[in-house]
């Protein structure tokens, strides 16, 4: 099964790249950027990844992230991640980038998009990896900062696949950013939001009807809501999934008691994700097999899966009908 969940075409649509950032290159990158870290080893800050809640993680997250300032860190961290993932077998990535996180650092857009670009067509040359940028709007800032980030973002509008809304979900509900995602919309920009993490499945409902977005990131908590649950069926909306994300943050206990079983009997669009590898115990086969080892779930079932997220994935069609026939030779 490891070989076959590692051979499968897998099309990640919900990563954060800054939670990627392992260890060894936060360590390399302070040192580069003569920074001091509040570590002393590599394992000490494994040992930090102990989190209660998302914003504990949160926390170290945007703390991780402080070595990350030229154009070069960010194409380096881009880049180290596309070699990983193209090891478990990931064809195509989606990117969230938290560009208000860097900004608020003194780092400015361009040196961002710099990076992430040239690491984007560095990947597709050497690797085969087609990616994508979805350019998320922090919900515990205010919607101003969100509007301001998107007009400053205009030479980038072009390249974006998509916006994305996320960081601290509870008290930030999807009604807050209305004005932004209209605006995104008015550019021609599809929309994705995380809902339904650890916030109601009310947020999810907002997401779908304030902000119109295209999928859902996490969804999971819509299983309180049997009348969303319908709807999500009835109108196939995609949930990206994070399975170990979701056993790290505590949403669930262990990935026994996940709701992905649930999830899938109720016949809704779902996707598997990794969401913050560095952060979470691991990439896209990690999450793979952790649903294999609780689930015992069929190759089918992954086929599935995976098919899910190609066609919902912001890939040219000649990409995807291209990954879509070497998934049907997956079976
Ligand atoms: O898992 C997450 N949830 C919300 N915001 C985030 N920003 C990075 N990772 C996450
Ligand atoms: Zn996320």
């Amino acid at each position: 099964m490891h070989d076959f969940l590692r051979r499968l075409p897998k099309a990640e649509l919900h990563l954060h790249i800054e939670g990627s950032l392992e260890p060894e290159l936060m360590f390399s990158l302070a040192e580069r950027n003569g920074i001091r870290l509040p570590y002393d080893s590599v394992e000490e800050v494994r040992a930090a990844y102990d989190f209660t809640d998302l914003q504990s993680f949160l926390d170290l997250y945007y703390q991780g992230m402080s070595v990350l300032r030229t154009a070069e860190d960010f194409h380096d961290l881009a880049m180290d991640y596309f070699r990983r993932a193209s090891d478990e077998g990931v064809v195509h990535v989606e990117m969230h980038v938290d560009p208000q996180a860097h900004l608020a650092r003194g780092v400015e857009l361009p040196v961002v998009m710099e990076g992430l670009s040239l690491a984007r067509r560095r990947a597709w040359r050497e690797l085969g990896l087609s990616s994508a940028l979805i350019l998320a709007f922090l919900r515990d800032r205010p919607a101003e900062e969100a509007m301001e980030m998107l007009e400053r973002a205009a030479p980038y509008w072009e390249m974006l696949d998509g916006v994305g809304l996320d960081s601290a979900e509870q008290g930030n509900p999807p009604e807050k950013f209305v004005a932004v995602f209209r605006f995104a919309r008015e550019l021609g920009i599809p929309r994705v939001a995380h809902a339904g993490e650890e916030g109601p499945p009310e947020y999810i409902r907002q997401a779908l009807d304030l902000l119109d977005v295209c999928r859902i990131d996490h969804g999971v908590r819509c299983l309180e809501d049997p009348a969303l649950v319908a709807r999500l069926r009835d109108e196939q909306v995609v949930l990206t999934v994070c399975p170990l994300s979701n056993v790290r943050l505590r949403v669930v206990e262990q990935m026994a008691d996940h709701p992905l079983p649930q999830l899938l009997e109720a016949g809704l669009r779902l996707t598997l994700n990794s969401d913050d590898p560095a952060y979470f115990g691991g990439g896209m086969l990690a999450n793979f097999e952790a649903c294999h080892d609780a689930f015992g779930w069929s190759r089918e079932t992954f086929v599935a899966l995976a098919g899910n997220a190609l066609e919902a994935a912001f890939m040219s069609d000649e990409r995807r009908q291209a990954l879509l026939r070497q998934l049907a030779k997956a079976r």
